[in-house]
C-alpha cells in the first residue's frame, strides 16, 4: 500500500487539512503556501472506528489535481472537504458517485474587461464567473476585485460557497467571480468605468433566477452600485440580480454588517458550549475591511476587547482596545478615505504599527496574547508558526471570518491543541445568508426592519452552529466543527443532486 493510501487509512475524523505528503508530492508541485508537506502523526486528532478514505475519494482528489495541476488553492479547498466526508459514503455508498461532479464547476466563464484610465489609456483586465453548483438554487456568491485573482482562487471560493450556502438553510447554489483588477489607488470614475465594462459582459450570464453575485474583497457598496446600474441599462430590467445593494434601491438592512456580526454570533455559540462568553475576552482581528470592521463592532458590543487590525501593509496593536469611537475612525479611513491602517497608530497613542515583513515565517499579529482570534483578511494568512504562536498565547477559540485563512498545518495545530476552531464555511456564512434574505425581500417587494433582519441572521447562525455541532457528534467527531460543517453541507447538496437526477 502506497504512502497516499496508508495516510488516508487513518480516517476521516482526522479533520480537514490533514497532511498527505505522498499524494501532495506526486500531484501538486505548485502547491499553495501552507500546502501540507509534514508527515502524518503528531498534531493530528484521531477518532476510533472511523471509516477509511475510499477509492472514490482518492480518485476524485487525484482527478482534480490531474485536470488542473496549477490550481493549488482549489486543491486545498477540495481536500479539506473530501477528507472529512468519507464516513458519509459508509452510510450512503451511492453518494460517492457524485464526487467527480461536485469537484467540477457546472460552468466557468472567462472574459476580457477593457476600460480607459484617467489618462485615456486603454487597460485590459480578465474577468471570471465560476458557476459551481446549482443543486440548491441559483448560483450565489461574491465578486472579488484583486490583482491576485485567478481561476484557482475563484474555484476554491466557489467550491467553499456551495457548502456554505447549503448550511445557511436558504435555497442558494454556489458560485464566485471577479477580476484581476486592483481598485486601490483608482479614482471613482476609473472604478466606475471598470465596473461598467465588467458588467456589460457578465450581464449575459447572470440573472435573478440564474446567478446572483455580491461583494467580496475589493467589491463593496460603491462597486455593487456601479454594476447594478449597468445591468439595468443593458438588460432594461430592475431586478434583484445583485445583493449588497444600497438601501435606496433594494438592498437589505444589516447586509454590510452580516458577515462580521454572523461570525461573532457563531463564536458566541461555540463559547456557550463551554459555558463561556465574549465578555472580558481579548480578541485579535486581522484585516480592516468589511468583515473585520463589523466583527470588531459586535465583539465590542458584547463586552470583548479587540486589540489588532491589519491591512496588506502591516498591523496595528492597540493595548487599550478598539472602542466604538476608534472603529468609526477606521471605517472612515478605510471606506471613505481609502487610506492605510498605519494612520490609526498616528492618531492613537495607545497603538503601535508594525509593517508587514514577507521574509518572516510568521505574522507577529498572531503572536499577540489573546483569548480569541478572528482572521478576517484573506486565504492562508494564518500559517503553522502563527497557529503555534496563538496556542502559546493561550487562544481558546479561532473563528474564520475570511475564506480559508488558516493553512492546513495551522488548522491541525489548533485542533491538536484543543482550540475550538470554526471553519469559514460555517462561521462566515452570515454574509451570504443575509444576501439570501435580501433576495427574499426583493421577491416580496418589501423591506424588513433592521431588528427583523438581525434576528433572522442570529437565528441562522445558531442553526448553522447546531447543524455543525450535532453532525460532528453524529459522525463520531464531537466538537469538530470542520467535520460537522463539511458533512452537513455536503449531505443537503448531495441529496438534491440525486433527486434531480444528477
Ligand atoms: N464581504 C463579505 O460579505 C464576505 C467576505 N468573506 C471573506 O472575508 C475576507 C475579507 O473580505 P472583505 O472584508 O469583504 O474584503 P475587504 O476588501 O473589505 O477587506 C479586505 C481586507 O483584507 C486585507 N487583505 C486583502 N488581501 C490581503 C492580502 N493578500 N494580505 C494581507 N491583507 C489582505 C485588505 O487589506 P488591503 O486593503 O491592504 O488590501 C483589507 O483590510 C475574504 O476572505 C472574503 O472572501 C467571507 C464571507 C462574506
Ligand atoms: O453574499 C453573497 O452572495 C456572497 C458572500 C461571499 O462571497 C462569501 O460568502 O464568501
Amino acid at each position: 500500500m502506497g504512502e497516499m493510501a496508508s495516510s488516508w487509512m487513518m480516517g476521516a475524523a482526522q479533520l480537514r487539512r490533514v497532511a498527505v505528503s505522498g499524494w501532495n508530492a506526486r500531484w501538486a508541485p505548485n502547491a499553495a503556501r501552507g500546502w501540507p508537506l509534514a508527515p502524518m502523526g503528531a498534531g493530528v486528532l484521531h477518532a476510533k472506528g472511523m471509516a477509511t478514505m475510499g477509492p472514490a475519494v482518492t480518485a476524485a482528489l487525484e482527478g482534480v489535481v490531474k485536470r488542473d495541476p496549477d490550481q493549488p488553492e482549489f486543491h486545498q479547498a477540495v481536500r479539506e472537504v473530501l477528507e472529512t466526508i468519507s464516513p458519509v459514503f459508509d452510510r450512503h455508498p451511492a453518494m460517492a458517485e457524485l464526487l467527480p461532479l461536485i469537484t467540477e464547476p457546472e460552468r466557468v466563464i472567462q472574459f476580457r474587461v477593457p476600460w480607459r484610465d484617467r489618462n485615456g489609456n486603454l487597460q485590459v483586465n480578465r474577468g471570471y464567473r465560476v458557476q459551481m453548483n446549482s443543486a440548491l438554487g441559483p448560483y450565489k456568491g461574491g465578486l472579488r476585485f484583486h490583482p491576485s485573482v485567478n481561476l484557482s482562487i475563484l474555484k476554491f471560493l466557489a467550491f467553499e460557497q456551495v457548502f456554505k450556502n447549503s448550511l445557511t438553510t436558504l435555497p442558494m447554489g454556489g458560485g464566485k467571480g471577479g477580476a484581476n483588477f486592483d481598485p486601490k489607488g483608482k479614482s471613482d470614475l476609473e472604478v466606475m468605468a471598470f465596473c461598467q465594462s465588467f458588467m456589460t459582459e457578465l450581464s449575459r450570464h447572470i440573472g435573478q433566477f440564474t446567478d446572483v453575485p455580491a461583494g467580496d474583497i475589493g467589491v463593496g457598496g460603491r462597486e455593487i452600485g456601479f454594476m447594478f446600474g449597468q445591468y439595468k441599462k443593458v438588460r432594461n430590467e430592475f431586478v434583484g440580480v445583485l445583493t449588497g445593494k444600497g438601501i435606496e434601491y433594494g438592498g437589505s438592512l444589516i447586509r454590510p454588517e452580516a458577515t462580521g456580526y454572523g461570525l461573532v454570533y457563531f463564536v458566541q455559540e461555540m463559547l456557550a458550549t463551554k459555558s463561556s462568553s465574549l465578555k472580558g475576552k481579548t480578541v485579535l482581528v486581522s484585516g480592516s475591511g468589511n468583515v473585520a470592521q463589523y466583527a470588531t463592532e459586535k465583539v465590542t458590543q458584547l463586552g470583548g476587547k479587540v486589540v489588532t487590525l491589519s491591512d496588506s501593509s502591516g498591523f496595528i496593536y492597540d493595548k487599550d482596545g478598539i472602542d466604538a469611537e476608534k472603529l468609526a475612525f477606521v471605517m472612515d479611513l478605510k471606506n471613505v478615505k481609502r487610506g492605510r491602517i498605519e494612520e490609526y497608530a498616528k492618531k492613537y497613542r495607545s497603538a503601535t504599527f508594525e509593517a508587514k515583513d514577507a521574509s518572516k515565517a510568521h505574522n507577529p499579529l498572531w503572536a499577540v496574547k489573546a483569548d480569541v482570534a478572528l482572521p478576517c483578511a484573506t486565504q492562508n494568512e494564518v500559517m503553522e508558526e502563527d497557529a503555534k504562536n496563538l496556542v502559546a498565547g493561550g487562544v481558546q477559540v479561532v473563528g474564520e471570518g475570511a475564506n480559508m485563512p488558516c493553512s492546513i498545518q495551522a488548522t491541525n495545530t489548533l485542533l491538536a491543541n484543543k482550540v475550538l476552531f470554526a471553519p469559514g464555511k460555517a462561521s462566515n456564512a452570515g454574509g451570504v445568508a443575509c444576501s439570501g434574505l435580501e433576495m427574499s425581500q426583493n421577491s416580496l417587494r418589501l423591506s424588513w426592519t433592521r431588528e427583523d433582519v438581525d434576528s433572522r441572521l442570529h437565528n441562522i447562525m445558531k442553526e448553522i452552529h447546531h447543524a455543525a455541532y450535532s453532525t460532528a457528534e453524529e459522525y463520531g467527531a464531537p466538537g469538530n466543527y470542520v467535520v460537522g460543517s463539511n458533512i452537513a453541507g455536503f449531505l443537503k447538496v448531495a441529496r438534491a443532486m440525486n433527486q434531480q437526477g444528477a
